[in-house]
């Protein structure tokens, strides 16, 4: 199976725990995302994954081997751990080259890498001479060479502008949508509700939390409906009998989710009961990542 097993993995650094007993899945199909403040250990962890580091205690399995293991790694997994690592005197293309012949891989996958990555037209210029987003298509491009089924993303969206943003999220759906196991760290949960299926969150090198984004989101109140009316606990009833969640909320209102905000207007209407509230709750995601992380920030700013 293609996926990557962390296992109570524990890094050192003399007397600093950067990983500290972490165990999680990274599971084929689904896009996971790695969160947690600057400094929690994601780098670390993905280090150590790709074998780049090892660990003090545990283990990192891909695709039930440990890296080490791999006869061509790159074929099993690819990385895009820094996009600034390209040799700047190279081309594109020359630059993938390279990379294919030292990693026993076939040259014609370069063309199909450059393709797939958009690079095309640009593969016989000079990789020193690429913007941040081309230069991070190049980082990708290289990730894929092996055709890996396991692919991890240290920060991709780091710097890049809204385009770049957007190609690089919509990349990363369509390599879940093809079956591979993806990991993507960020330190914006705002930048993971848009791309990932799943969410490991880690702070001070700890689990905080594994969670389907979904849940996470009914968790945290996204998709919810604030209702005020007159006489609550009548509308209540009739909105658990058509198949809402309903609960009390501030001041006599409700809130209700598994219902539409139109759709409760209709049965408002249909029963004349009058509202005088109806609004869709923007709960907002990245106040629920620092609640839930708050406690393992390093440098807390004093507030007055
Ligand atoms: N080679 C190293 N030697 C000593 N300490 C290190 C080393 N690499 C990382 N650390 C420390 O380990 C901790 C985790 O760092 P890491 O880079 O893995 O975090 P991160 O979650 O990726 O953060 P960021 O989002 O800032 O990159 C930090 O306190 C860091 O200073």
């Amino acid at each position: 199976m293609n996926r990557i097993d962390v296992r109570g993995l524990t890094k050192r650094y003399g007397p600093d725990t950067a990983v500290d007993d972490l165990s999680f899945t990274v599971e084929p199909g689904q896009v996971t995302g790695f969160l947690g403040p600057n400094g929690a250990g994601k780098s670390t962890t993905m280090k150590i994954i790709m074998g780049l580091a090892s660990p003090t205690h545990g283990s990192v399995t891909i695709s039930g081997r440990h890296y080490r293991d791999l006869p061509v790694p790159l074929t099993h997994v690819g990385a895009l751990l820094d996009a600034g690592a390209v040799h700047g005197s190279r081309t594109a293309h020359s630059h993938l080259l390279a990379l294919a012949a030292s990693n026993g891989l076939p040259a014609r996958r370069v063309g199909t890498v450059l393709e797939r990555t958009g690079l095309t037209s640009v593969a016989g210029k000079h990789a020193g001479g690429f913007s941040l987003g081309m230069r991070q298509r190049l980082g990708i491009a290289a990730a894929l060479l092996g055709d890996p089924q396991v692919l991890i993303f240290d920060e991709p969206v780091n710097g890049l502008d809204p385009e770049g943003i957007r190609w690089i999220r919509g990349f990363m759906r369509s390599l879940a949508h093809e079956g591979r196991a993806v990991l993507v760290s960020s330190h914006l949960m705002s930048e993971m509700a848009q791309t990932a299926d799943h969410l490991v969150v880690i702070g001070r090198g700890k689990l905080i939390a594994d969670t389907s984004m979904t849940d996470f989101m009914t968790a945290n109140g996204v998709g919810t409906v604030l209702v005020r009316c007159s006489e609550p606990g009548v509308f209540a009833r009739l909105l658990t009998a058509a198949g809402a969640t309903v609960r009390d909320g501030p001041e006599s209102s409700l809130v209700v989710s598994d219902l539409a905000a139109g759709e409760i207007g209709k049965l408002a209407a249909y029963h004349s009961v009058v509202l005088s509230e109806l609004s869709p709750q923007q709960a907002s995601l990245e106040d629920a990542f620092m609640e839930l992380t708050k406690d393992s920030l390093e440098y807390l700013g004093a507030t007055s």
